[in-house]
Order: structure tokens, then C-alpha cells, then sequence
């Protein structure tokens, strides 16, 4: 396992709301505090609308927080960092673009030149199993081979942090288990830090070393947990097990609370229609 070195990326106060017009809108995240180290791999799970893909986002630059900050090696975030990859849900390749210009993309926009990266895409291609398929267009793909596309057009730029935002929740049980082995393949190899959104439970203890509950409204971290050594990528280790029933009924008891949250806004709603 990779060194912890030294804190990579950190979140201090962060908020986001999204606004409604002249309205201050709804709160989505309050208060997220975290720190990140040097090859951690990190997992951040939640419910579905919890604000996962917001944080993300703002680690990655996309979005400004509302308040707090966002330190990268040290400084303050101030937009989109070429040393932090993102990858999302959908592959969003270029459809025009065969296998090995989709990786090189990112190079070519920069204006480097061919000989310059084309070492760096090969590898890319390499880690990723494709080199059979490089000439091939995303229409000629299947849903694992384009988002293992994209995984390599993130990694051949060897960001520092790649930001992973439910890259496998569109595919099938046994496809996800693949590209979840060849993920954690991929992290061994190149020590990049890891940072994957999830509502996957299991996918969350299975890749995490440490795991960030989100939850609530506006969502908080509900729980920062390290996983231990003993069921560390053990899917049917009893700890594993134990740790998978304990953050069901975490996340459950997370989903009453937002329900009774709502009720509790529509009756008053409702009371003040009826004055
Ligand atoms: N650009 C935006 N403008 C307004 N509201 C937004 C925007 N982006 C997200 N939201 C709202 O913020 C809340 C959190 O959304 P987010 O996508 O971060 O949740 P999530 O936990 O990633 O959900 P999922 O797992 O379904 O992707 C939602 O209520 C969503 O409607």
C-alpha cells in the first residue's frame, strides 16, 4: 500500500447553495470538513441527492463552495487544476474521436506535440487493456470499454488526484465487479490519489481505505471512517459484512430523518396556505 505522506487536498467550512433567481436557494452541503492524503484512496457515499456529485464537483474545481475553502498542495483551489482529473458517470467521449484520440485529447488542446505525449498514451491505453481497440469510435465500444476510455484519458495526463463521480453505476453487477478490480490495478500502479463518489455501499467499503458519509439536509458528513486492515477489499470478510449492515441502517436512518424533514416543511406549508 502507498505512503501517506502528506495531506493532498483538504476541504475547510465548505458550503454550497444553490441559488433561485434573486432567492437565496436551498442549502445542499454545510459545514464539510475533511483532509485528503497523498495515494489515499477515498470513497464518499450518500444518498441519492445528498450532494455527493456538488462536493465532487467543488473538489474538482467545476463549482465554486459557497463558503470555505478548498487547499490543493497547500493553496487554495481557485478554479479547475490540470493536476486533478474527473471522471463522471457518463463517459463523455468524443463520438468523432477513435480510442486513441480520445486519450490524446487533452494533450492536443494544450497544443503539445505528438511525440511529446504519445509515450504517455500508450501507456494509458495499456493500463487500461485496449491497445486491441485504439482505432476502434465509441459507438464500436461497449459500456465497460468507454469508461475504461475514459479512465485512461484522465490518467494519461497523471493528475495528482482523479475525481471518480459514479464512473460505474450504468453498468451491470459483474462488469462493475471488473472495473473495480481494474481500478484498484490502476491505483496500485500509479499511487494517484483516488477520490470516487458512490451510492454503492458495498462498492464504497470494497474500494475505500477511508470512507466519507454524507447525509442529512443540507447533507453533512455523517461518518469519517478508516477501513480496517483485517477486512480491507475482503467483500465477504465479517467486518466487512458487519460494516456494510452498520452503514445501511446509517444511510436508512438518514432517509427517515430527510422524510420527516419534508412532512414536517409541507405541514407547514400547508398551515400557512390555510391562514
Ligand atoms: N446546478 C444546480 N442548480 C441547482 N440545484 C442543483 C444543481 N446541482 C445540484 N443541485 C441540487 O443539489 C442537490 C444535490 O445534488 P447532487 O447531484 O450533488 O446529489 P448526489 O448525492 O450526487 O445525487 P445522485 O447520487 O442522485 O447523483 C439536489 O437536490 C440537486 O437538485
Amino acid at each position: 500500500m502507498i505512503a501517506r505522506e502528506q495531506v493532498i487536498l483538504s476541504g475547510h467550512n465548505l458550503s454550497k447553495s444553490f441559488s433561485k433567481g434573486q432567492k437565496q436557494g436551498t442549502a445542499v452541503l454545510a459545514n464539510i470538513n475533511f483532509d485528503i492524503y497523498a495515494g489515499d484512496f477515498v470513497t464518499i457515499l450518500g444518498q441519492s441527492g445528498g450532494g455527493k456529485s456538488t462536493l465532487l464537483k467543488i473538489l474538482g474545481g467545476f463549482l465554486s463552495p459557497t463558503s470555505g475553502t478548498i487547499s490543493f498542495h497547500g493553496q487554495p483551489l481557485k478554479g479547475i487544476d490540470p493536476k486533478i482529473g474527473m471522471v463522471f458517470q457518463e463517459n463523455n467521449l468524443y463520438p468523432w474521436l477513435n480510442v486513441e484520440q480520445n486519450i490524446a485529447f487533452g494533450f492536443k488542446i494544450r497544443g503539445e506535440k505528438l511525440r511529446s505525449y504519445i509515450q504517455k498514451v500508450n501507456a494509458a491505453i495499456a493500463q487500461v487493456s485496449l491497445s486491441h481497440a485504439r482505432k476502434l469510435y465509441p459507438h464500436q465500444l461497449s459500456g465497460g470499454m468507454k469508461q475504461r476510455v475514459a479512465i485512461a484519458r484522465s490518467i494519461a495526463v497523471q493528475p495528482d488526484v482523479l475525481l471518480l463521480d459514479e464512473p460505474f453505476s450504468a453498468l451491470d453487477i459483474q462488469l462493475r465487479r471488473r472495473l473495480q478490480d481494474f481500478l484498484l490495478s490502476i491505483w496500485e500502479q500509479t499511487s494517484t490519489t483516488m477520490v470516487l463518489v458512490t451510492h454503492n455501499i458495498e462498492e464504497a467499503i470494497l474500494l475505500g481505505q477511508k470512507l466519507i458519509v454524507i447525509g442529512g439536509q443540507p447533507g453533512k458528513i455523517l461518518e469519517s471512517i478508516d477501513i480496517s486492515a483485517s477486512c480491507f477489499r475482503h467483500r465477504y470478510h465479517p467486518e466487512f459484512i458487519q460494516l456494510e449492515q452498520y452503514l445501511e441502517a446509517a444511510i436508512e436512518k438518514d432517509i427517515t430523518f430527510r422524510e420527516a424533514q419534508r412532512t414536517a416543511r409541507e405541514l407547514k406549508i400547508l398551515k400557512a396556505s390555510n391562514n
